[in-house]
């Protein structure tokens, strides 16, 4: 499809979802109380209201994510709650409340059952997925995949991928660059997540089960109608499973530094390994966590580079003072660089919302919050508000080189890879993908988008731009 179709066609397709949204919005839904707290508690009831009988808010919070989250902070506050195709879920805010949940004291908020009802079918016992006790023995195992030596090895591996991709992008009409940067972090999953050749036949048969297993689980319609994405997601997922159950006798025998391989050989120091089962389930995790994510993060950065040349100058500048293949060292050491991708995960937090789920009945600041709520964390909107952030909409990589910055940093007002059990488990690969790419990409390429232009949003993981994200490449 054409780059102008494609442009149209998502706009149509977004103007409808805003209509919808706002003819929703004019439904007079009252504030209730979720519930009454316990007499003598001295907690708050949480605020909030269902919306339209049956779909809730659903519409206003699908089509204007950011906007529908700031307007009811300043309605209800930091703890409300939302109606939404039969649900009420709890959103939490500020950085203090969010962090109350990460560090969760009496062990009442389950990951597994949070975000069971959202990706469970097509991602149970990953990771994210286990809770407490053997999560943390699963994460000690994990943790082998990821120290320092296994980063440089992942690296090693990325860098000729990433050369040889970049040398066929060729300039020319506008290039559709998240497009572009999904398609090049999916053929690193192959080859460095996998250790399957990227161009490869299996490659090609993992990647498209893997995007039917994500569109499963960010579909409306959450019922297995034939030809729907739930069932192509839990296809996909099958055929996931098929191909990993069926290689790893032999990555078990391999000497492979692919993080499959490397998950056959984890063990900790008392000898815990994973099952066959385990490094299934943990590697369909894993490439799902890694993926959307990644691809969130650059990209958006491309884009506010494209509309700020000399920014994007100042980058090239400190990358050309850094070797064209750049050691981990190097990649670290480049201040300007961290600034930016900071700033890219702080407006655009690609992992936008996190689940719990209250196993008993307890408080989130304050307020009462009976067992079984369904927890929202939202992240993007606590780091998008005005209260801990100035002008949040604002894209400006110097704000983290401000001492008072640094110090909200310490209270989890910078949250984007998550806090406590849970906090994100990949977040030096992610900087240093994203940073070998861009780095590749400054020394590379001059890139621009139009004064004018503003992509259009739509919600995956977190903010996804849904037009392909035009820029203008020329190649140095
Ligand atoms: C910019 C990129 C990324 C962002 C913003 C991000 C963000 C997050 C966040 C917010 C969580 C916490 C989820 C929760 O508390 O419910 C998380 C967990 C996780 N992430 Fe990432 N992630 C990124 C990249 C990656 C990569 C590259 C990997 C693997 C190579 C990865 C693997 C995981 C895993 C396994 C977990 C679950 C950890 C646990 O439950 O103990 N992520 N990520």
């Amino acid at each position: 499809m054409k780059t102008a179709d494609l442009l149209s066609r998502t706009a149509i397709a977004h103007a409808i979802q805003r209509t919808g949204a706002r003819v929703t919005a004019l439904y007079p839904a009252a504030a209730q109380p979720l519930a009454t707290p316990p007499a003598g508690s001295g907690l708050k009831p949480v605020m909030g209201s269902y919306g339209v009988p049956g779909l809730g808010h659903a519409l206003e919070s699908i089509a204007e994510p950011l906007e529908f989250g700031r307007n009811r902070y300043r309605r209800f506050g930091p703890v409300f709650w939302t109606g939404a195709i039969g649900f009420r879920v709890v959103s939490v805010v500020s950085p203090e409340a969010l962090h109350e949940v990460w560090l969760d004291r009496d062990k009442v908020f389950s990951s597994e059952a949070g975000w069971k009802p959202v990706i469970g079918p097509f991602f149970h016992r990953g990771l994210m997925l286990l809770d407490f006790g053997e999560h943390l023995l699963h994460r000690r195992i994990m943790q082998q995949a990821f120290t320092r030596a296994r980063l440089i090895g992942y690296l090693d591996m990325t860098r000729p991928l990433v050369a040889d991709t970049l040398a066929t992008w060729t300039p020319g009409d506008p290039v559709l660059i998240y497009d572009r940067v999904k398609a090049l972090l999916l053929a690193m999953a192959s080859q460095v997540f996998v250790g399957e050749p990227a161009d490869g036949t299996t490659a090609r048969l993992l990647t498209r089960a893997f995007d039917d297993a994500v569109g499963g689980a960010q579909a409306i319609v959450r019922q297995p109608v034939p030809a729907g994405r739930w069932s192509r997601g839990l296809r996909g997922r099958r055929e996931l499973q098929r191909y990993f159950i069926g290689a790893i006798t032999d990555r078990r025998a391999g000497t492979g530094d692919d993080l499959f391989t490397v998950l056959c050989h984890s063990e900790t120091e008392e000898g815990h390994t994973f099952s066959d089962d385990d490094i299934t389930n943990h590697m369909i995790f894993l490439l799902m966590a890694a993926h959307d994510t990644s691809t969130i993060a650059l990209s958006m950065l491309l884009y506010h580079l494209g509309k700020d040349p000399a920014l994007q100058q100042d980058l090239r500048d400190e990358a050309g003072r850094r070797s064209a293949e750049p050691t981990i060292e190097e990649l670290n050491s480049a201040h300007l660089l961290d600034c930016a991708f900071k700033e890219s995960l702080r407006m655009y937090a690609p992992a936008g919302t996190l689940f719990r789920q209250a196993t008993e009945d307890t408080s989130i600041a304050g307020h009462y919050i009976p067992r079984g709520t369904e927890i929202a964390l939202s992240i993007h909107t606590s780091m998008r508000t005005d209260t801990w952030w100035d002008r949040p909409d604002v894209f400006d990589p110097g704000r983290f080189d401000d001492p008072a910055t640094l110090k909200k940093l310490e209270r989890y007002a910078w949250s984007p890879f998550g806090a406590g059990a849970h906090k994100c488990i990949g977040m030096h690969f992610a900087g240093l993908t994203v940073k070998a790419i861009l780095h590749r990409m400054l020394l590379d390429f001059r890139w621009t988008v139009p004064e004018s232009y503003t992509p259009l949003m739509t919600w995956g993981t977190g903010p996804t731009p849904a037009d392909g994200l035009p820029v203008q490449l020329t190649r140095i």
